[in-house]
């Protein structure tokens, strides 16, 4: 069993009791939980080093992040820069580097509180990007921070559209220089986080033009700030971008380039490259240059992504087991509110979808490390795969995170919306990953044009495609089964029923889709206008696709868990309600051509029911296994001792609101007493 000392807060001493509603939930336990944690981790090894810098970070006072919620924004980006610069100083001491676990995992554990995030986006962008010398020479600066970087992609004009970036980048053979200039308002950097207090070089995306011609996006790194006194440097304005939903520690900011000159090796050239005499010349298409955003799309997922939803589950978990509201029986003492079918139905779905999302982050993975090498080394063929398979797993993935986190929030009642519980925050965070990196609707639009052409290839030559197509849309090419045969609740506890379900609307929706698109264009629509007017059959067909892709990455973890027969069988009952959950939020999907009957589901829902009841019992223990310490988590209602009440208490007595007095009094308050007192 995993050691309860790690995980109890550091900060309340005062609290070493663990509340007797929240220990019974521990006593029996079906699996064993710290094997889980190990699991999650990928390895016993893993989880030791992880605690390890967790204890070096909790230890140290700097980390501190009890006022976090009572700071202005200004006090959480300086407080953030604090605590970036000193995790640098003990990567140093202890020599742990850049994309190794401890940093990885340094990160995990402060994450909402570090700057420099942007800084990693620079590198992922430049190891993509870039050709091996220009590796050479900007990767050790970046790692020793000698400069400090950001990722200028957006403009105030467009995000999504990179075609349509204002941004200028000539090239002037006489000097061989680039001249990077921001032609128009709308052309002006925003959003980038580092940018507006931090950063002193910029990888700056803008259109190439050589000789007059235009080229498409390119990137570029642009010294901004003074490595001397940090000033801007001549050419530049740069600012923050004012307040936000979140993110207060982060300058995101603004930037204008007035005709700013730059040597011509500083354009990234792994892909592109313009000669000194201005002669161009490229592999594939422009959107190779996108790669770096395929890169952060994959490592978002579990290193930013994923884990907000999992502490929301956590907090909303324990918190349920203390509060006690009305009663399940005239005679009973209060229940605990977990108990109460209607509150698993919202906690038990975002919960199966931790796992369901931690077990396809991990695939997503292996497969991303499988093909960027060769990527790298100009082999593109697999890259129209791993960028469908990464836009849609980022939108899904960040789309449910967003709705799983608010329905933890609403879970808790009252408490869900003080910041204090620390649900809020996750909110408002996680919220902003269904437009970064990429705004979830283009990205599913993305994956359906990959879908259509999949599709298409597969009805010109079954046979040939049943071996060429990609891995991930196989399916496509398998016999359909017309008619479920699951008749009982049982049944339907089958992964490979469940899957082949998922694969039977994913192939009707994109049949259909892509139907209604030759119907509009057969009719004389021209292709642009029938895509616009089918997006909507578009986006639910990519949805339904990313469906089955999770559902499958699931069952086909299940599979490697067989000889681990305890956890096998808690996971299973999670694979098996997030499938079912999603077939009956979905269910007119499986109802429109028969798929289902009625009757069918009602059963799949009996089954859903049953599986809650059977979930109940291990809730706790499911979270627990997530392994998050009470620090990390800076939770009131959330930490492992379930100590909910006093905490509550104890951090409210901090707010400036209780210990800075209250200046309205003598202002306004005294006056306007003593006012209506003499009208008396
Ligand atoms: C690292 C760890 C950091 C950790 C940190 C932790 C803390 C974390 C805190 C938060 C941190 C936030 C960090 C946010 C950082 C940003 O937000 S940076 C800005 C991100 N911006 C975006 O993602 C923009 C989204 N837009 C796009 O990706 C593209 O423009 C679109 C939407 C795909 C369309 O592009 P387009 O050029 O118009 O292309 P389109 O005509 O649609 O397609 C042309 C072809 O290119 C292909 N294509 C398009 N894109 C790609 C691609 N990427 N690859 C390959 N092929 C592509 C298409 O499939 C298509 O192929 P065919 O069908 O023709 O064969
Ligand atoms: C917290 C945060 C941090 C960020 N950090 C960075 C950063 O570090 N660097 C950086 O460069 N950028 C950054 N961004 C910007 C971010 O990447 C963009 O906001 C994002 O890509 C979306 O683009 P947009 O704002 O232009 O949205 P828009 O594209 O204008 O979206 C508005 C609406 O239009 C719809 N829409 C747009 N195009 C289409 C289409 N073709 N078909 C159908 N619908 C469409 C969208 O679905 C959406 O509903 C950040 C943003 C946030 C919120």
């Amino acid at each position: 069993m995993g050691s309860p000392v790690h995980r109890v807060s550091m900060v309340d001493t005062w609290s070493r009791q663990v509340h007797p509603d929240i220990d019974s939930e521990r006593y029996v336990q079906s699996f064993d939980v710290e094997r889980l944690t190990n699991i999650l981790d990928g390895g016993a090894q893993n989880t030791v080093l992880r605690r390890k810098v967790e204890m070096i970070i909790h230890s140290n006072p700097e980390f501190n992040r009890v006022d976090n919620y009572f700071m202005t924004q200004n006090e959480r980006y300086q407080a953030a820069v604090k605590k970036t610069f000193h995790l640098q100083m003990i990567a140093q001491r202890l020599g742990w580097l850049e994309g190794g676990r401890e940093l990885d995992y340094a990160y995990r554990t402060l994450s909402g509180d570090l700057t420099l995030n942007l800084h990693r986006v620079f590198q992922k962008a430049l190891r993509s990007l870039g050709s091996d010398e220009q590796i050479a020479k900007w990767d050790p600066l970046c790692q020793k921070l000698q400069i400090i970087t950001t990722y200028a992609q957006t403009e105030l004009g467009h995000g999504t559209y990179l075609q349509g970036l204002e941004t200028e980048a000539t090239y002037d053979a006489t000097t061989q220089e680039f001249v990077i200039h921001s032609p128009t308002m709308t052309a002006t950097k925003w959003w980038p986080g580092d940018l507006g207090r931090t950063a002193t070089h910029a990888l700056v995306q803008a259109q190439l033009i050589c000789s007059g011609a235009p080229q498409g996006m390119h990137a570029f790194i642009v010294p901004i700030r003074s490595l001397e006194d940090h000033t801007p440097l001549p050419g530049i304005t740069v600012g923050d971008i004012g307040p936000k939903m979140d993110f207060d520690q982060t300058d995101n900011g603004f930037l204008q380039l007035d005709h700013v000159r730059i040597p011509r090796e500083n354009m990234l050239n792994r892909f592109a490259q313009v000669l000194p005499d201005g002669t161009y010349t490229r592999l594939g298409t422009v959107q190779n240059n996108y790669l770096g955003m395929v890169v952060v799309r994959v490592e978002l997922l579990l290193g930013e992504v994923l884990p907000l939803l999992q502490k929301a589950c956590v907090i909303a978990m324990r918190y349920s087991v203390i509060r006690r509201q009305s009663r399940l029986r005239p005679r009973d003492p209060e229940a605990k509110v977990l108990d109460y079918q209607t509150q698993q139905q919202k906690l038990f779905p975002p919960l199966a979808r931790c796992y369901a999302f931690h077990f396809l982050a991990v695939s997503l993975l292996e497969f991303f490390q499988h093909s960027y090498t060769a990527i790298l080394d100009g082999d593109l063929s697999s890259l129209p795969e791993l960028h469908a398979l990464t836009s849609g797993m980022k939108a899904m993935v960040s789309e449910f995170c967003t709705q799983g986190a608010e329905t933890c929030r609403r879970a808790c009642g009252g408490h869900g919306y003080s910041k204090l519980s620390g649900l809020p925050s996750l909110v408002t965070k996680v919220a902003a990953s269904c437009t970064y990196e990429g705004e979830n609707t283009v990205l599913y639009l993305q994956v359906a044009r990959f879908l259509v052409k999949s599709y298409l290839q597969a009805q010109v030559s079954p046979s040939l495609s049943q071996r060429s197509l990609p891995q991930s849309v196989a399916y496509l090419t398998v016999p359909d089964l017309a008619r479920c045969p699951a008749q009982q609740a049982a049944d339907f506890l089958f992964p490979e029923l469940y899957t082949t379900a998922w694969a039977h609307v994913a192939v009707r929706l994109i049949k259909d889709s892509v139907h209604h698109l030759q119907t509009l264009t057969q009719s004389g629509a021209d292709q642009y206008e029938a895509w616009n007017q089918t997006t909507v059959i578009h986006l639910r067909a990519a949805k339904a696709h990313c469906h089955y892709v999770i559902v499958k990455t699931f069952k086909e973890a299940l599979k490697q868990l067989e000889n681990e027969p305890a956890i096998h069988q808690v996971l299973k009952r999670l694979c098996d309600l997030h499938a079912l959950h999603g077939i009956l939020t979905n269910s007119g999907d499986f109802l429109y051509d028969g798929f289902l009957s009625g009757a069918q589901v009602d059963t799949v829902r009996t089954a859903y029911l049953d599986l809650l009841r059977l979930i109940r019992k291990d809730a706790i223990l499911l979270t627990d296994a997530f392994d998050f310490t009470d620090q990390c988590l800076n939770s009131a209602l959330g930490c492992y001792d379930g100590n909910v009440y006093e905490r509550l208490f104890q951090w409210a007595q901090k707010s400036p609101t209780n210990t800075q007095g209250n200046p309205a009094y003598e202002k306004y308050i005294k006056p306007l007493l003593q006012n209506q007192r003499s009208k008396l």
